[in-house]
């Protein structure tokens, strides 16, 4: 078993990776809970809810299962978990476990959060993807108009991380999951990113390999939220493909891409922007080959209204006074920000269209 730990603002907290760890989630856990919900959706039940219920061997533990997918990151579901927290009797003394990808890591996150003004939770990633989301303590749900709008920063007491519930993944979310991976290695470390594009994705990855590369994501974002948790600096970078990324998936419709797919080709407008802006070297064809490659929907983009996506960029969080607030790379591994008027990111959006994606 692999182990690293996080120091949040007000607790220090251990990420252990290993092979059938769901079998021992309760005998893993630090410190003892008289009443535990694990909270999971409809398609990691039915794999891995039991194993990780019948790894309690003390306190009541109740189950909430809400339906698989990004539209479940919403005010309804949310309600629906507060009901089953305070109907199951949860109080300041219980555990949340939010066993499932980051859907279920966000939104069971968040109702740890605020249920009672927060009681602990520990996450079970089970998607690749997760291996950013478990991490870092961003809890939310969307709002129609924009990921992410309601939430706050609230870290877990632990993360235990299954490997063996990868070998289920569907292929599309094996790459989804990379495309933070990729992202991880932009941000800070060049030789990850090499690595990931010179490999050909495949749903048998060797385990040492995913588990390394996974690792290397991890140390990436735990060092930038350990330098400024709350996102008023250098977290901001973590956002890389994110602004068109997020801009993309509210205005095609929640779950009509995975956030990984949408996430990838805003990395590819970020690398593209950087290009021109910055004048910067960007393996722009190297990537789009690549994510072509693997079928990611890089023609998502066409169907989609260029003002539109501007003025949900402008809802950003990272934006300020409409002005929109881009992650670039100096060159890989140095990331920096960059404002922008709605004019010039129109221009960009639409050169990107043409010389890019076309
Ligand atoms: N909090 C953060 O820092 C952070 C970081 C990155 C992404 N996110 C959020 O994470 C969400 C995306 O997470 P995701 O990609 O894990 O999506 P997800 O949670 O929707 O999982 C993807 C799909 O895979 C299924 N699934 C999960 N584990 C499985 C397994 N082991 N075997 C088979 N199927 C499985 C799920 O049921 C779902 O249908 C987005 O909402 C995104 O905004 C948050
Ligand atoms: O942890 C962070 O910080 C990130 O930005 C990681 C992103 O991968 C993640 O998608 C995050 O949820 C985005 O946050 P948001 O504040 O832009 O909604
Ligand atoms: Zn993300």
């Amino acid at each position: 078993m692999k182990e690293l730990s996080i120091q949040a603002s007000n607790h220090l907290y251990k990420v252990h990776i290993g092979s059938g760890l769901r079998h021992s989630i309760g005998s893993l856990i630090k410190g003892s809970y008289p009443q535990i919900l694990i909270i999971t959706d409809s398609e990691v039940a039915p794999l891995y809810l039991e194993d990780v219920k019948q790894s309690f061997s003390e306190g009541r533990v109740d189950t909430a299962v809400i339906p698989a997918g990004e539209q479940s990151k919403c005010m309804h579901q949310y309600e629906q978990l507060l009901t089953a927290c305070i109907e199951n009797g949860l109080d300041r003394n219980s555990l949340v476990v939010a066993l499932g990808g980051g859907v279920v890591g966000d939104l069971a996150g968040f109702v740890a959060a605020t249920y009672m003004r927060g009681i602990d939770y520990i996450q079970v990633p089970t998607t690749i993807l997760a291996h950013d989301s478990s991490v870092g303590g961003k809890v939310a749900i969307n709002h129609e108009q924009g990921k992410n709008m309601i939430g706050c920063f609230y870290s877990p007491t632990q993360v235990l991380y299954d490997i063996e519930t990868l070998r289920t993944l569907p292929f599309y979310e094996i790459r989804s999951g990379y495309a933070e991976i990729v992202k991880h290695g932009c941000l800070d470390n060049p030789g990850l990113f090499k690595d990931v594009i010179s490999r050909k994705l495949t749903s048998d990855i060797q385990e040492e390999v995913l588990i390394d590369h996974l690792l290397q994501g991890i140390a990436i974002k735990s060092a930038i939220v350990e330098q400024d948790e709350k996102e008023k600096g250098v977290r901001k970078y973590l956002n890389l493909g994110h602004t068109l990324g997020h801009a993309i998936e509210s205005e095609a419709g929640y779950g009509r891409l995975t956030h990984g797919e949408a996430v990838a080709i805003g990395l590819l407008f970020a690398m593209y922007v950087s290009r021109e802006k910055l004048g910067a070297d960007m393996p722009i064809t190297e990537l789009y080959d690549w994510l072509e490659q693997h079928g990611y929907p890089l023609d998502a983009l066409k169907s989609l209204n260029s003002s539109h996506l501007i003025a949900r960029m402008k809802k950003d969080k990272k934006s300020s006074a409409g002005i929109v607030n881009m992650v670039l790379l100096q060159k890989l591994g140095e990331p920096t920000m960059m404002e922008f008027q709605d004019q010039e990111l129109n221009d960009l959006l639409n050169h990107f269209q043409e010389e890019v994606m076309s």
